[in-house]
């Protein structure tokens, strides 16, 4: 338990700056804004706290607080320069930085800039805690990832191959290769490869080490048996070869103004064969070009360990088998083709029935695909296959009679005829495959012998099939997801930008492709889809970005749209600690993070930074939550200390960072690519320096999200100063605790003076403004403007229950209501924020600094979401502006972009009739299915 015990049950009010010392009343756990209560912490508050705690006087007004700010724009200055090195005489520092008992790992990179900053060289505040008070992050190795497979596939279906056989005395390691047999896990590596990983059959035989034909006729028996025609069973497009992505990249290079379709006209003249090719994937090879990235594709990672074993791997030759009538140095099983190629001459035969029969015998598995792909991939006659190949004429023959024949006898294979497995039998192996997530296909077949011992053999290719039947019938669910219609989105360049008559493509989780809507009939021939697979929108439906909530109290959603009438510090004391006190029950924890998941959901949020309290269970019921409603998500588990009430608390720094941890541990464990952890301080006043020290290294220990608040009123940042005299300033207190990274999110950010600013660029940390809350417990007018135009990433938060709307729409037109009042307050040049720019903050956020080089997302997401470019995760809104009952009013002269705006500024959660989470449908308006 983290929680410091249980709440008094006193039910007496008395506001904590007046209340002293020892005069701790208490809540009742239930309904704390019906019975507000006072800290019963007013002895650790301090008199500066107190006396700086007192809230502001409605005479603290919009005029007073705009011009507090120091909003000095850069616009049209030169860039402003960092921060100042700090040097020895400046004020008493930050602690020693915490010492570790066992070495921490490297941090990840996403730390790695933090952690590398020299510490402050100043000397130890008088509250600096001992190297021996600061909890140590002890390296504990995480759970092992299990098996996944990028096409998103459920891991089940693939398992490791063991390392291959290899044969001693071959020197060139790439021959080493060549010459053996192929294992069936070679196989099966083979056919991940090319059907899973997409992977070309060049680029996996010179990842493999084999020749092209050998994987090509590996993939051309496996298609044959399991009755694959032209395009995977995936119905994905065909990839194209790495000759011909060079090709495409070399003719955009030819000339400056070269169209996509020119290059698509050319490229086709010259691949006829390939029939149709779509602007999408010219321009993502183009861009693969432009990156170098053509040729280049790094292997899976899974098979980097295999297969570095595999180099480093010496075995003893198995001792050459000799079989009856074959020469030795003639081939044989053992024997692979390349060699025989290279070293050896034509074998000798004779025409007898039997010579032949028993030459075709003794090919060896790989020689065999290796006639076969010649043959029926390359269309070569069996005169060129047998003078390729140093083979007789008939042996050729021969062997690709028994190919004819075989395969047009059902599942007859070269090992002979196989018993045709009963539908119970199959039922039986689809049912094994599904009771374990990593079962490999070994593992599979000893089951199933041994549940069925009447059954002699099963060979692992019949699995194979039954997995990819099992598959596709799964993939077949949600396979590609077409939509027809507007899309509106932003980009670095334009906070809106419309895209009406386009068709979008979506694949598993992702965004395949984006093209007009003449290219309709192209890309259906393309990806093979068809009619039931598009959703045509509607003239009043649009499909934006899902939105993108960077700061919402999920335990504060029983507060929400009640006690506003505290400024933040008595807000916190009276109406919020309590309520999150009684999170200690979880199910109390889960029926206030149900419903606040579901109703963000619903307004369309399918990303969200959450805080939740300091009790590990209930934070972890909040991960387990998120993770099934299917929203993205960081999750945080709250730390604090001190400045808060006795029964909500944390009561050491080691129990702090040990609950903490294992949260992180736990929420890893959930393996979900959508929810993360994330270190989460719940601000300075609350922290002290060894509890801050040590969540820094935490976080960077795990390469974790961090995020916490910072400066969002006036006596919050007065009492700041007070407790960590030795600081430069509020943003220098977490800076030197090595919070700041561009993983960090800090919200609010009102108060912050210009060296501040340069810290948090400097450092990539994100902005959220929570305009609701600023605005309902008046802690100030947050310039936006003015973050942005110093380069730093900011997005928007609703702040709940600070801000009285979990709602993004709402943080958008507060933020817009927030910026108006700050226009009118300064001169005539002062640049309001448009309807447009909120609507980027919400989704991708916005950045205007060249540092940073690319838009940024607060979360530090922005390569995975945030808009609708090709390949990043389907996270969508489909917006229905005529939905019945909504409050939207469309006349016939509206365009879409009107649409689009009356949605901004007068829509809600009516108006969303879908709502997608990397690319998977998690509500419908029609259906109410949030699961
Ligand atoms: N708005 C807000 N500010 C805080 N600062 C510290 N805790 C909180 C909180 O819960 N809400």
């Amino acid at each position: 338990m983290s929680s410091g015990g249980e709440p008094p049950t006193s039910q007496a009010f008395t506001p904590f700056w007046i209340a002293g010392p020892g005069s701790p009343t208490a809540p009742v756990v239930g309904n704390p804004v019906a019975n507000p209560v006072p800290t019963s912490d007013l002895g650790t508050l301090g008199a500066a706290g107190v006396a700086n705690a007192v809230p502001p006087t409605m005479s603290q007004d919009i005029t007073t607080m705009a011009n507090a700010v120091p909003h000095d724009d850069f616009n049209g200055l030169p860039e402003p320069p960092p921060p100042p090195p700090q040097t020895q005489d400046q004020q008493p520092g930050p602690p020693d930085p915490p010492t570790l008992v066992e070495a921490a790992p490297p941090p990840p990179p996403a730390a790695q800039e933090a952690t590398s900053l020299e510490p402050p060289q100043v000397s130890a505040p008088p509250s600096a805690p001992t190297p021996a008070e600061v909890v140590a992050v002890v390296e504990q190795p995480g759970p092992a990832p299990a098996p996944t497979c990028s096409s998103g596939a459920p891991a089940k279906f693939f398992h490791t191959p063991s390392a291959p056989e290899v044969k001693e005395g071959v020197v060139e390691k790439k021959v080493k290769v060549q010459r053996r047999r192929l294992s069936p896990s070679h196989r099966e590596m083979i056919i991940d490869l090319v059907f899973n990983e997409k992977k070309t059959s060049r680029e996996v035989a010179r990842y493999m080490g084999l020749p092209q034909s050998t994987v090509m006729s590996v993939v051309q028996v496996f298609k044959k048996e399991h009755r694959i025609h032209k395009k995977t069973a995936t119905g994905r497009k065909r990839r194209l070869t790495t000759a011909q992505e060079f090709q495409l990249f070399e003719m955009s290079q030819e000339r400056d103004n070269i169209s996509v379709d020119e290059i698509r006209t050319r490229f086709l003249q010259q691949f006829p064969e390939f029939g149709h090719i779509s602007k999408t994937t010219i321009y993502r090879t183009l861009e693969r070009g432009k990156k170098g990235l053509i040729g280049m594709d790094p292997p899976p990672e899974r098979y980097l360990e295999p297969i570095e074993r595999f180099w480093g791997f010496k075995k003893k030759m198995k001792p050459k088998k000799v079989g009856a009538g074959e020469q030795p140095g003639n081939h044989s099983l053992l024997e692979p083709s390349v060699s025989i190629m290279e070293e050896t001459g034509p074998i000798e035969t004779g025409n007898s029935e039997k010579d032949i029969s028993r030459q075709r015998r003794s090919l060896s598995i790989a020689e065999r695909e290796m006639i076969i792909s010649l043959f029926f991939n390359e269309n070569r006659t069996i005169r060129e296959v047998a003078d390729f190949m140093h083979l007789a004429k008939s042996t050729v023959s021969s062997v690709v009679q028994v190919f004819k024949k075989e395969h047009r006898i059902q599942r007859k294979t070269s090992t002979g005829r196989k018993k045709k497995l009963s539908d119970e039998h199959e039922q039986m192996i689809m049912d094994i495959l599904s009771q374990k997530e990593d079962i490999t296909i070994e593992e599979t077949r000893n089951r199933f012998l041994s549940l069925n011992p009447e059954v002699p053999n099963i060979s692992k290719s019949t699995i194979y099939r039954i997995m990819e039947n099992c598959q596709s019938k799964l993939r077949a669910r949600s396979d590609m997801e077409v939509f027809v219609g507007a899309f509106v989105h932003s980009t670095e360049e334009n906070p809106i930008v419309i895209l009406p008559g386009m068709v979008m493509g979506v694949l598993n989780t992702k965004i395949e492709f984006m093209e007009s809507i003449e290219e309709l009939d192209h890309l259906k021939a393309e990806y093979g889809f068809t009619d039931s697979n598009i959703h045509y929108m509607t003239p009043g439906q649009f499909m934006m970005p899902g939105l993108v909530d960077t700061h919402i109290h999920a335990s504060q959603f029983p507060n929400n749209g009640v006690a506003m009438d505290l400024p933040l510090l008595e807000w916190l004391q009276t109406y919020t600690f309590p309520t999150e006190a009684n999170f200690s029950d979880t199910l109390f924890a889960r029926e206030v993070y149900s419903k606040v998941v579901e109703r963000l959901l619903r307004n369309g949020t399918t990303t969200a930074a959450y805080f939740g309290t300091i009790h590990l269970e209930g934070s972890k019921i909040l991960a387990d939550v998120v993770h099934d409603k299917g929203q993205r998500a960081l999750i945080g588990k709250v730390n604090m200390m001190r400045n808060c009430p006795e029964y909500y608390r944390e009561l050491s720094v080691q129990e702090s960072i040990r609950d903490t941890e294992e949260f992180i541990r736990y929420v890893k464990t959930i393996q979900s690519p959508l929810v993360h952890p994330v270190v989460t301080p719940r601000f300075a006043p609350t922290c002290p320096e060894d509890q801050l020290a040590s969540l820094g290294q935490l976080a960077a220990k795990y390469g974790c999200h961090i995020q916490s608040h910072l400066g969002e009123t006036q006596p919050e940042c007065n009492w700041v100063k007070e407790l960590f005299p030795w600081a430069k300033s509020y943003t220098d207190v977490y800076d030197s605790m090595r919070l700041l990274s561009e993983k960090s999110v800090m919200a609010h950010c009102i108060w912050l003076g210009d060296e501040e600013i340069y810290t948090l660029r400097e450092r990539g940390v994100g902005v959220s403004h929570c305009p609701n809350s600023n605005l309902s417990i008046r802690s100030g007018l947050c310039d936006v403007r003015r973050l942005i135009s110093h380069g730093l990433k900011v997005g928007l938060g609703t702040d709940c229950s600070g801000g009285y709307s979990a709602s993004m729409l709402d943080a958008i037109r507060q933020s817009l209501q927030v910026s108006n009042v700050l226009a009118l307050e300064r001169d005539q040049d002062y640049q309001r924020l448009t309807y447009k720019e909120a609507f980027r903050l919400a989704t991708l956020g916005g950045a205007k600094g060249r540092t940073l080089g690319v838009n940024q997302l607060v979360l530090n997401m922005e390569d995975r979401i945030g808009n609708f470019e090709i390949d990043k995760e389907f996270d969508a809104l489909l917006i229905d502006v005529t939905a019945p009952g909504s409050a939207i009013d469309i006349f016939s002269k509206d365009t879409i972009e009107d649409k689009i705006q009356k949605f901004i500024y007068t829509g809600d959660d009516r108006n969303i009739a879908r709502v997608y989470v990397a690319g998977h449908r998690i509500l419908d308006l029609h259906n109410r299915n949030i699961h």
